[in-house]
C-alpha cells in the first residue's frame, strides 16, 4: 500500500448527494447550494485520547469518529450530507485494520446518505482521525445554544452515563449485567439525527449534544443564552441496570461522564407536546428533566436539585482536554 493507492481504495465510485459537483480527485471538493443554510463541524478522534486498541476494534474507531461528528450536526438540527477525513496512520496499523476503520465510517455515513468527498493522508505516531462534516438546515432554522429562554422545559434524549459505564466494563474484568449494551454505547453511540429532524416545526428550540457530560453541556447553554437551568437529579434518565455500579460512580458518570452523544435541549412549554411527538415518531427515549429560569442577578448557571431538597450549583467539571 502507498498513499495514493490507499486514497483510491477509500474513494466512492458514485455519490448520493445531488448537489455534488466534484468529489475526491481534485485539489478540493465542490458542491452547489442555493436555498439552505450550510452547517459545518469538525471533531478529532485520537488513539490514546479517545480510544486504544484495547477499548475499540478498528471498525468502532471509524464508526465512533463519524458518530461524534454527526452528533454535532444533530445538535444544530441539521441534515447530514458530506464528510471529509484527515488521517495520520502509524506503521503499527495494518491495511486490514484501516479497511475496517473506513468500513465503520461507511456504515454510518451510508445510513444518512452521506458522501465522503475529501480528506488528507499522512503517516504518524498515533492513529489520528480528523473528520469534517457538512450538512444543512432550512434557512434560519439551526438550533443554537443561545436559543434558550425563561420558562422553557429542559429535556434530554436517551439515558446518561452509559458510555462511561461501558468504558469501565471494558477496562475492569468482572461480572456485569447488560454488558453488551454498555460497551456498545461506548463504541457505537447513536447520533440523534432523526429526532432533531422531526423538530423542524418547532419555532424555537435550543440543542447541545452531550460529549463532555450533561453538566458541562448545560452550562454551555446557560452561558450562551444568559439564563439559568434547573435540573432534577431524580429525573435524570439512566438505564434500568445502572444501579449495579457504585453510587458515586453513577453520579459521576451521568453528570460528568460524557460521550453519550445524547441531545440536551430546551423548548417553550407550548411546544413541549411537539417534542414529545417527535420522540414518539422516531422511537427516541425523551425525558423532561427541569426548567429554565431567567433571573436578574445571575445567569449562566446550572442548579441540580437533589432528592433531599438540597440544591447544588453544578461546576463545568466534565471532560476537559487542556485541564492541566
Ligand atoms: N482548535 C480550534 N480552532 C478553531 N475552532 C475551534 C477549535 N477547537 C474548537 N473550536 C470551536 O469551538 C467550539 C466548541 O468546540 P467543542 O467544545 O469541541 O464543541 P463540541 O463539544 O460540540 O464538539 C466549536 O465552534 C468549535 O468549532
Ligand atoms: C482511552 C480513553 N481514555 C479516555 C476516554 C474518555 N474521553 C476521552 S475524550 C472524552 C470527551 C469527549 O471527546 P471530545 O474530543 O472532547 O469531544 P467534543 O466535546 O469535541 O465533541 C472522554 C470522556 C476514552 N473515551 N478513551
Ligand atoms: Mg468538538
Ligand atoms: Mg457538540
Ligand atoms: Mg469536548
Amino acid at each position: 500500500m502507498d498513499e495514493f493507492s490507499f486514497i483510491n481504495s477509500i474513494k466512492q465510485n458514485t455519490y448520493k448527494q445531488s448537489s455534488i459537483v466534484k468529489g475526491i480527485g481534485d485539489d478540493a471538493a465542490v458542491f452547489r447550494q442555493s436555498s439552505e443554510d450550510i452547517v459545518i463541524a469538525k471533531d478529532m478522534f485520537v488513539e490514546g485520547v479517545h480510544f486504544t486498541k484495547q477499548t475499540m476494534d478498528a471498525f468502532h474507531v471509524g464508526y465512533r469518529a463519524l458518530a461524534a461528528n454527526l452528533s454535532d450536526l444533530a445538535a444544530m438540527g441539521a441534515i447530514p450530507a458530506f464528510y471529509l477525513v484527515a488521517i495520520a496512520i502509524p506503521e503499527s496499523w495494518s491495511e486490514g485494520e484501516l479497511d475496517q476503520v473506513y468500513k465503520g465510517m461507511k456504515e454510518l455515513g451510508e445510513a444518512y446518505q452521506m458522501d465522503l468527498i475529501g480528506g488528507d493522508t499522512i503517516s504518524g505516531n498515533d492513529l489520528t482521525i480528523s473528520v469534517t462534516v457538512i450538512g444543512y438546515t432550512e434557512k434560519s432554522k439551526a438550533s443554537y445554544r443561545s436559543n434558550s429562554q425563561d420558562g422553557d422545559v429542559v429535556f434530554v434524549t436517551g439515558t446518561l452515563g452509559d458510555s462511561q459505564a461501558g468504558f469501565h466494563i471494558i477496562n475492569h474484568h468482572g461480572q456485569y449485567i447488560d454488558e453488551v449494551f454498555y460497551k456498545e454505547r461506548h463504541r457505537m453511540p447513536t447520533p440523534r439525527i432523526e429526532f432533531v429532524r422531526e423538530l423542524q416545526g418547532v419555532s424555537r428550540v435550543c440543542l447541545n449534544d452531550i460529549s463532555d457530560g450533561i453538566a458541562s453541556e448545560a452550562i454551555e447553554i446557560a452561558q450562551a443564552s444568559h439564563v439559568n437551568l434547573h435540573i432534577f437529579d431524580e429525573k435524570l434518565p439512566v438505564r434500568n441496570t445502572f444501579d449495579q455500579f457504585p453510587q458515586s460512580l453513577q453520579h459521576k458518570w451521568k453528570l460528568f461522564g460524557g460521550e453519550d452523544f445524547e441531545i440536551l435541549g430546551t423548548v417553550s412549554k407550548d411546544d413541549w407536546a411537539m417534542v414529545e411527538e417527535a420522540a414518539k415518531k422516531t422511537n427516541t427515549k425523551l425525558t423532561n428533566i427541569g426548567y429554565v429560569k431567567d433571573t436578574i442577578d445571575t445567569t449562566g448557571n446550572v442548579f441540580l436539585h437533589r432528592s433531599n431538597e438540597k440544591v447544588e450549583q453544578l461546576e463545568k467539571k466534565g471532560y476537559n482536554h487542556l485541564r492541566r
